[in-house]
């Protein structure tokens, strides 16, 4: 079956800047991809390639097997920007069916489907409100109901949690997995890692425009793992910074996280807290998606270019 998503070799030149850089990666039918990054790696302009809004410079971007900015495509697929377009002067309700019959759903079948979507993220009380009366956070709610009215098999979701308080972050976390229990492929951006790491099945991570890491979420994680270890002890743990392995460390008292330069190490570290501390616990873990994401493109990571490839399993640290 050909993909939900497909990008191959895919860029976008902004006068000399390459915003997206040869970028590939594919999503499968009822998958969910997290792409991640930090600001102005090109995660909005690659949703914008995959929403058709942009044509490719390079390369190629097919969605359920035709072209992106196909009219027939783009009914199928919901997107959710990061930025505000909304119509604020009109009522809730109203806009979301005019949203729903633009897409091609009947105004009756449109209403029944914005008053639903209002309903699960408890909005109902709004749906007569003009758009401009409401909080940021119920406006971004709205803009999310807008992109999924016309019952879309593909979400392309642009920061989704923007502007939600903790409560509205779980409402909206539950229709997520309703979705994708429902079988819809979703592609989003987020810097919640947290919802990356446990919506997702595949991550794609970008910086400066190119892939740097992507695979199976599992796979990533167990690519990295062994890399991290914990350490629970009595005394004064502070010179494990110090010992041959250990890359960076995190040491509170009574507890150490160490990242080794590989599972090897972890021996190593072992055997040089047991000599100076009383070790009450000693694991060897996978780090957090948030972990992986800081240590691939946070501070004193590699840039892309001097990347090497180290392909573990299904995860790929892409090489140029
Ligand atoms: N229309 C445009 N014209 C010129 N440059 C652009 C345009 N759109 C994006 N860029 C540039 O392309 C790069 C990638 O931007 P993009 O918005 O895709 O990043 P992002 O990963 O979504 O960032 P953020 O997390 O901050 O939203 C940035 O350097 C940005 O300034």
């Amino acid at each position: 079956m050909t993909p939900a998503i497909s990008l191959r070799g895919a860029t976008k030149v902004f006068a000399s800047r390459r915003a997206v850089d040869a970028v590939s990666f594919e999503v499968r039918r009822g998958g969910a991809t997290a792409l991640l990054g930090r600001n102005g790696a090109g995660k909005t302009t690659t949703m914008r390639l995959v929403t058709g809004i942009l044509r490719p410079d390079e390369g190629a971007v097919e969605v359920l097997g035709g072209r992106s900015d196909s009219v027939a495509i783009r009914d199928r697929v919901g997107y959710l920007p990061e930025e505000r377009g909304l119509y604020k002067q009109m009522e809730v309700v109203e806009h979301l069916a005019f949203l729903g019959e633009l897409k091609g759903v009947r105004p009756r079948r449109a209403r029944e489907r914005a008053a639903r979507l209002l309903r699960s993220l408890e909005l109902e009380h709004a749906a007569r409100a003009r758009i401009e009366t409401l909080s940021k956070g119920n406006q971004q709610k709205v803009q999310l109901c807008g992109a999924l009215v016309h019952d879309p098999e593909i979400l392309v979701l642009d920061e989704p949690m923007s502007g939600l308080d903790p409560v509205n972050a779980v409402l909206v976390k539950r229709l997520f997995g309703e979705l994708r229990a429902a079988g819809k492929t979703l592609l989003l951006s987020t810097h919640v890692m947290p919802l990356a790491e446990s919506l997702a099945d595949h991550v794609v991570v970008v910086d400066r425009g190119r892939v740097v890491l992507s695979g199976p979420v599992g796979e990533v994680k167990a690519s990295f793992a062994g890399n991290t270890a914990r350490i629970e002890f009595d005394g004064d743990g502070t010179f494990l910074l110090g010992v041959d392995g250990v890359v960076s460390a995190r040491i509170e008292p009574g507890v150490a996280e160490l990242v080794l330069r590989d599972a090897g190490d972890a021996q190593r570290a072992l055997s040089a807290a047991l000599s100076r501390l009383r070790v009450r616990r000693f694991e060897v873990s996978s780090p957090s998606l948030g972990e992986i994401f800081s240590r691939v493109v946070g501070e004193g990571a590699p840039p892309p270019l001097a990347h090497r490839p180290r392909a573990a399993r299904g995860a790929a640290l892409e090489a140029p």
